[in-house]
């Protein structure tokens, strides 16, 4: 668990319980008040992120029956990585400032539209989200309608990546965003004039239309892998897991999540000046090293850092890979030997911050949570 989840400290079943009776409804309590959830019901998982999102950020969300329920612990641990590396890279995020400033592009967002939502509630952030399947549409565009959050983030549906860049409703967008924070801009940029850190120097002469992008991939290649990875997970657990939510449609993509993010590192090349840091998360370990390869041979040639880092959220673990073109100052980051090659250089995260990410994922591994939320 990333060190600043909110989530590293198990929420309290019984508040919620007192709090929302759509929650309370899915709970059993034990002679003391203590309250269980049965995670093998889809509408009690639904029920625990709608009570989560609504008492810890204030958001209002519905997802739709049939549809992805988004587990919030994983969301924020991806969320805060990207706070991280748009620190790395000099941005001033919730950690500094110019938070309304800096704009994403999540790739599929999915009926509750959450990853734009956290992201712009609890880090202030604007996000251009697409998403593909009409049902998640509408219900991602209610989503966002209902928290009046229409000038942080605009929902398209479509399936292109980057390409909707061109698009002039987004275009309009994005002027939009720009004007409302001009204001912030130019009191950082004043005190950044004061301070003479690389870093600071740094974030002045960069401009990029997008910071980052962001993506959770449909990451089975077919309906009967799907099957065949949620049975063998049935019998190897001797526990019982959180019920899988979501459609077909959601899950699966042709060829799976590699093929899926070879087209994000293709489109990528051709947006390399306009974003500065691609990512997706990654829902097979085997898939991490095959997609870090990808990526350097569709990049040869090209001055591209890429970084991957682990998700540990209880029994569920997700991996995050990152790549960028941009200048980034790595070198308090890289070894004295990858400085050295003039091959392209791999911005990996400190060992020590990623120790604190293991260490503290061990948090909820006897929690009630721990069933695959
Ligand atoms: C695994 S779900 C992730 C939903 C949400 N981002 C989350 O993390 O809960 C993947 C989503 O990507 C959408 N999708 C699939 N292909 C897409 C494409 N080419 N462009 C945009 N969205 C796509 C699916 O409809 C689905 O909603």
């Amino acid at each position: 668990m990333h060190p600043r989840n909110p989530y590293k400290t198990l929420p309290s079943f019984k508040e919620l319980a007192i709090l929302y009776p759509d929650f309370r409804a899915y709970c059993t309590f034990d002679f003391r008040g203590k309250a269980f959830l049965d995670f093998k019901k889809s509408e009690a998982v639904r029920a625990l992120t709608t009570s989560l999102l609504h008492k810890d950020f204030g958001l209002k969300v519905n997802i739709p029956d049939n549809r992805l329920v988004p587990t919030l612990p994983l969301r924020m641990n991806y969320l805060l990585w990207i706070e991280d590396l748009l620190n790395l890279t000099c941005h001033k995020t919730s950690l500094g400032k110019m938070n309304d400033n800096i704009i994403g592009i999540d790739i599929g967002t999915g009926a509750a539209c959450v990853y734009p939502l956290l992201g712009s509630k609890k880090f202030g952030w604007n996000f251009v989200a697409t998403e593909t399947d009409s049902v998640s549409f509408d219900s991602a565009m209610k989503n966002v309608a209902e928290n009046e959050l229409h000038k942080k983030i605009l929902v398209k549906q479509s399936a292109e990546f980057f390409d909707i860049l061109q698009n002039d409703n987004v275009k309009e967008f994005l002027q939009n965003v720009r004007r409302i924070s001009k204001e912030t801009e130019t009191v950082s940029l004043e005190a950044a004039d004061s301070d003479q850190s690389p870093c600071k120097q740094e974030s002045k002469q960069e401009s990029y239309l997008i910071d980052f992008t962001m993506c959770n991939p449909p990451f089975f290649s077919s309906e009967v892998e799907m099957d065949t990875n949620h049975n063998n997970k049935k019998e190897t657990r001797s526990q019982p897991r959180s019920v899988s939510t979501g459609s077909a449609e959601e899950r699966v993509t042709d060829g799976g999540e590699i093929s899926f993010v070879d087209k994000l590192i293709e489109k990528s090349i051709q947006y390399k000046d306009s974003i500065k840091i691609f990512s997706t998360l990654v829902g097979k370990k085997s898939d991490v090293k095959i997609i870090i390869n990808h990526i350097r041979e569709k990049t040869k040639g090209l001055n591209v850092c890429v970084t991957d880092t682990e998700f540990c959220q209880g029994r569920t673990m997700r991996w995050g890979i990152a790549w960028s073109f941009s200048e980034i100052p790595l070198e308090k980051v890289i070894s004295k030997k990858q400085k050295m090659s003039q091959k392209p250089y791999v911005l990996q995260i400190p060992r020590s911050m990623m120790a604190v990410y293991s260490i503290q994922s061990v948090w909820s591994q006897d929690s009630v949570m721990a069933e695959g939320y």
